[in-house]
């Protein structure tokens, strides 16, 4: 089982350590400000720039600046999630009462935060995934995203329209089709969609795989693409329908390191600049990882055990590790 850190203690990546005095967070128009007493940040400065994909698919440094978070984006109250096993009549507790609100000490997640989700094997951080993404209904409790209440009377249809148009996954498997090249996979949640022309789909397409740094991989098989660049392919499909939310599920558990921090410099840049590289048009990232070291990534972590919240974290400077 792996251990929660002990955020008293250094971490050479992210430094937490609990300040003497709180100061005004750096992350914006945000409620960080009321910061409670769990809340770490780090002094130590790292990189002051991100490499990212421009539009013509090549390596560039953007500098990073100072994010501005936006409006609520994912706020739940008393959020539960329980399981009957068949032959048992004792129920699985998955998830009990989590609550992000602005009355909470856990906040809600805000318009272009990049939250990470950690937490001891089997402590609910999937079935929280699930419940955002609507994937998985609650047992009880109230859930709104993106200002819209999801509940028992949330029809099949407006989910799956609400998931289509607006929420993107990326998962721990790619998940691609095996007999369609990575320019066709991509295109697929927009046929789905059906709101652009043939023409649109693939230029947005090619744009996307650019993005992702595969601009020279368009009519590969995902059998002729390695593990990374198959997750980046998945990557531009999440984004194929430019998603206001993305949400991941162990997208580098499957991945080398070198492959790893590919991707998340990858998802950083999507987070700080969205799908079309507009610094205007951030997009909200939630990720469940395992991996410790990816911490420096995101702007809090929250930490899940037994189905709940127990602290979470804020990063006050934003890494982006390099591979040279
Ligand atoms: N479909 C299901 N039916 C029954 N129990 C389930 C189901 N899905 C999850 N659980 C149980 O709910 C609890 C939380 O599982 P969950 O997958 O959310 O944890 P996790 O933190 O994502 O774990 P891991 O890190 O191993 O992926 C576990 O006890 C798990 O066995």
């Amino acid at each position: 089982m792996e251990a929660i850190p002990d955020l008293s203690e250094d971490n050479p990546r992210t430094t937490h350590s609990r300040p003497k005095k709180h100061k005004k967070a750096k992350l914006g128009n945000n409620k960080f400000s009321q910061a409670p007493t769990n809340i770490v940040e780090t002094n130590e400065k790292y990189s002051e720039s991100y490499r990212a994909y421009n539009d013509e698919g090549k390596l560039e440094e953007i500098p990073i600046d100072m994010k501005e978070l936006g409006e609520t984006v994912i706020e739940f109250d008393n959020l539960s999630k329980e399981y009957k096993l068949e032959g048992r009549d004792d129920l699985v507790v998955a998830l009990r009462s989590a609550t992000l609100s602005d009355e909470s000490e856990f906040y809600p997640i805000k318009r272009g935060e990049f939250v990470m989700i950690r937490g001891p094997s089997g402590g609910g951080k999937t079935t929280l995934l699930n419940l955002i993404g609507t994937i998985d209904t609650p047992s009880s409790g109230n859930l709104n995203i993106l200002g819209t209440e999801i509940d028992s009377k949330s029809t099949d249809s407006f989910l799956s329209d609400l998931r289509l148009s607006h929420v993107g996954f990326v998962f721990q498997t790619f998940n691609l089709l095996a007999t369609m090249t990575a320019l066709e996979n991509v295109e697929l949640p927009m046929i789905l969609l059906g709101k652009l022309s043939a023409k649109e789909r693939k230029n947005r397409s090619i744009a996307l795989l650019k993005r992702v740094g595969l601009g020279d991989r368009l009519h590969h098989l995902p059998s002729d693409l390695s593990g990374g660049e198959q997750q980046r392919v998945a990557i531009a499909r999440s984004l194929a329908n430019e998603p206001e939310i993305l949400l991941l599920d162990e997208p580098t558990g499957d991945l080398d390191t070198r492959s790893t921090v590919e991707v998340m410099d990858i998802l950083f840049s999507i987070n700080r600049r969205g799908p079309k590289g507009d610094k205007n048009n951030p997009t909200t990232l939630v990720m469940v990882t395992h991996n410790p070291e990816l911490e420096c990534y995101a702007d809090r972590i929250l930490y899940v055990q037994d189905g709940e919240f127990i602290k979470q974290a804020l990063n006050m400077v934003q890494l982006a590790l390099k591979i040279d």
